[in-house]
This record gives structure tokens, sequence and C-alpha cells, in this order.
């Protein structure tokens, strides 16, 4: 099972001349087809990244604040301006399993499941509370016990509280659940590691149309090259250089 497309129902939209569509990327889309099991967001910051994972989000029935179907907790500025607008199309049938991860309300997320009143409440999470582990721990603990079976997990930032090294262990736990679980992901990231994962569709927020980008020519491979390489010559460049308006 998986999903197939997503498309804006334009005939739905009252006026593009407000957030979400006057993003750039967003004010030209109109549909995307998922071809692989893994599919990567990547683009400058604020390009529109979280805002399409959070409407697909939305209509997966996930919490949009972060959760699966089943975490209902609330926190402020949690509702999606996409959502509405987006329909999904599956194949064969529709997936309910699965988990939106946000880094920046995942403390919130960790909170409503040590008020839960279950006593194997944290199984799914290794065994301990989310906020006795620590910030990488605990995202470890999500992707190791949570994730299992058929299932569309949407990461925004995984790599957010993950060192270098958990990057790569989470390299090794996304193509197990990938090829061995049938899972899908799709992930909005701004790392050279995560984006290395082979067999991806990687899809660029940064023109006037989403478009599919090889590895090597999206800005976080050739920038993270380049600095490794010439870092001296880069950082003098950077640091020297006249700062517009000062
Ligand atoms: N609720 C909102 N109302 C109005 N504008 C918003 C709202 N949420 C986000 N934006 C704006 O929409 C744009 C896209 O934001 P979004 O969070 O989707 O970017 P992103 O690509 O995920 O960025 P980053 O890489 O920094 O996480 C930004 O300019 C942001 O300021």
């Amino acid at each position: 099972m998986m999903l197939k497309q997503i498309r804006l129902k334009e005939e739905s939209i009252p006026s593009k001349n407000t957030y979400p569509f006057i993003i750039p990327a967003l004010r030209h889309f109109s549909s995307l087809d998922f071809k692989k099991k893994v599919t990567f967001f990547v683009g400058e910051n604020g390009s529109g990244k979280s805002t399409l994972l959070e409407a697909i989000a939305y209509q997966c029935q996930f919490n949009t604040a972060g959760g699966g179907r089943n975490n209902s907790y609330d926190v402020h500025s949690s509702q999606s301006d996409l959502g509405e607008y987006l329909q999904l199309s599956w194949s064969p049938t529709k997936l309910t399993n699965g988990f939106f991860l946000r880094a920046e309300s995942f403390y919130e997320f960790a909170t409503h499941i040590d008020q839960l009143e279950s006593a194997n409440k944290y199984a799914s999470y290794g065994g301990k509370s989310l906020l006795q582990q620590s910030h990488g721990e605990s995202f470890l603990s999500l992707f190791l016990h949570r994730f299992k079976g058929e299932a569309i997990y949407l990461l925004d930032e995984p790599e957010a509280a993950l060192s270098p090294q958990r990057q790569l262990s989470f390299l090794r736990i996304l193509h197990d659940l990938a090829e061995t679980e049938e899972c899908q992901f799709i992930i909005a990231t701004h790392s050279p590691i995560l984006l290395g994962y082979p067999n991806a569709t990687i899809l660029s927020f940064d023109g006037d149309q989403m478009e599919e980008v090889e590895y090597e020519n999206t800005e976080h491979y050739q920038i993270t090259k380049y600095f490794l390489q010439y870092r001296e010559k880069m950082l003098r460049d950077i640091l020297e250089e006249e700062i517009e308006g000062m």
C-alpha cells in the first residue's frame, strides 16, 4: 500500500492571494506523484516543505502537531491551512497506520505520552518516558520501537536531534523499514547525510515549481562538499564579506 498521488483541489480554493498559496512552490502546484518508498523534500528555509508535509498529515488524520491517528492532544498553532485543499490517492487502499514527526513540538508529544493512563504506554518508545531520554535518543527510540508494519511516516527534519553517527543509524533503520516492512517515508530535511539515501526521490521546493533533483545537484551536497574541501577559503570569503546595510 502506498500514497500514490497528492492533488490540489483548485476548484475549492477561494483565493490564491494568501498563505499558503503565496509560497512560490505551492502557488504553481497542482499534483505530485510518489514513485518511490522514500521521498525527500528539500529547499531553502521558508520554501514550503513543512506546510505541505503538515497538509499531508492532516489528510492522513494524524495529529498535525505530531503523532499518529490516536494521539490526541492540543498544541497552539497546529492546524493546517493547506490540508483542506489536498486530495490524497492511495494504491490499492489507504494506509491508516503511521506517524507525523515534528521536531519542534516533540516535547509536547512526549508529555502527551507521559500523561496517558495505559500501563504499557512506553512500550513503543524503548520502555521509558521520552522526556527521560536525550533529544536524539528519544528520536531513535521512536524510529526503532514505534515505526513498524505497513505505514506512512512523515518526518519534518528528523536530523534535528541526531549526531552524524546517529544519522547514519537512522539511514539503516530507514532502509530496513522501507525495504522489509513496506513503509513509505516523506521526509523534509536539510541533512546532506540523510539525502544520500539511495533509491529515493529528492524534490526541490526552490523554484516556482517543485522539481526532482539529483543528490549531487542539491545545495546541501554542493555547499557541504565545497566547505569541507575549501574551508579556509570559504570562511575567509564569508567572514570578510561586507554585509549589506552595515
Ligand atoms: N500559519 C502561517 N501563516 C502565514 N504564513 C506562514 C504560516 N506558517 C508558515 N508561514 C510562512 O510560509 C512559508 C513556508 O513555511 P514552511 O514552514 O512551510 O517552510 P519550510 O520550507 O518548512 O522552512 P524550514 O526549512 O525553515 O523549516 C514561510 O515564509 C513561513 O513564514
